[in-house]
């Protein structure tokens, strides 16, 4: 694998005549957190599903893992994904579900009965592990999409809100658990609206705005954009940040139609 996990130029996706996202071009180390913010409807999720080849880009281009996104096969091996809505099987267990999961990715089994059963634990959802998914809560739902996304130890791991309703305790085990996932050379693309998470985990931050990346720097370095001196949260930054360019589009576009 190269030493870039993910690498995009102009990557470019539009609907009708509205571009989702504009000409994003990141490169990402291998085994780094790279923390994706933006306001609602920035282009996050859609950045994510041209990652992991779910919707084709426009135009430009991007490789995960090393993999060019228009080779669908030989991406997914190398990657997971945790959407906004994990996917599924309503009709199964929790565990029936990862069991699944692991034979979709050719885990042997035993190597699969020890990782599920880990994960469970982990997650405190081993109690629940055998009851159907049907009956399953919001926060246990996001906690069998966490472990499918990296049951199969993938290189790199998308995560769209993955502390969503999930209560405190469950809302750490998270946090522990990318940390440990990049300790172990996972490189985690972690979306999310809650601010100290990013700040806590993300060796970079990109800062996403009407489909353009505005900002991307280390935690700290985005805090200090403001003058010397100013102690400032990275949720003072990322308002600052996304302020100031809504601010300049609405002088460009009084300028254009003037
Ligand atoms: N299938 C689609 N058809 C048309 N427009 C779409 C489609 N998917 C996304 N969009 C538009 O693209 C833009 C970016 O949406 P996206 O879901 O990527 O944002 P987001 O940053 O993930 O937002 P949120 O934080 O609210 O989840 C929005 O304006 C959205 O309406």
């Amino acid at each position: 694998m190269t030493d870039l996990a993910i690498e995009t130029r102009a990557l470019t996706k539009r609907y009708g005549d509205a571009a989702a996202v504009e000409d994003l071009t990141l490169s990402i180390s291998s085994g780094s957190v790279y923390g994706f913010l933006g306001p609602n409807g920035a282009g996050k999720t859609t950045t994510m599903r041209m990652l992991t080849t779910l919707t084709k880009p426009t135009s430009g281009t991007a490789s995960v893992a090393g993999q060019s996104i228009e080779d669908r096969d030989a991406v997914t091996p190398h990657i997971g994904y945790l959407p906004e809505e994990p996917p599924l099987y309503d009709e199964l267990t929790g565990r029936e579900q990862l069991e699944y999961i692991a034979g979709l990715r050719d885990i042997p089994e035993d190597e699969a009965d020890e990782r599920i059963g880990s994960m469970l634990d982990r997650f405190e959802l081993a109690e629940d592990a055998d009851k159907r998914i049907d009956a399953y809560s919001k926060g246990m739902r996001q906690k069998v999409g966490v472990i499918q996304a990296v049951l199969h130890e993938p290189d790199v791991v998308f995560l769209d809100e993955p502390t969503s309703g999930l209560d405190p305790r469950a809302a750490r085990t998270m946090r522990d658990t990318i940390a440990e996932l990049a300790e172990r050379e996972m490189t985690v693309f972690l979306s999310t609206h809650i601010l100290p998470v990013v700040d806590e985990l993300a060796d970079t931050v990109g800062v996403l705005h009407d489909g353009r990346l505005v900002a991307e720097g280390t935690p700290d370095g985005l805090k200090n954009r403001a003058e010397a001196g100013e102690e400032r949260s990275l949720e003072d930054a990322f308002l600052d940040i996304t302020h100031d360019h809504g601010a300049e589009r609405l002088d460009e576009e009084s300028t254009t139609t003037a």
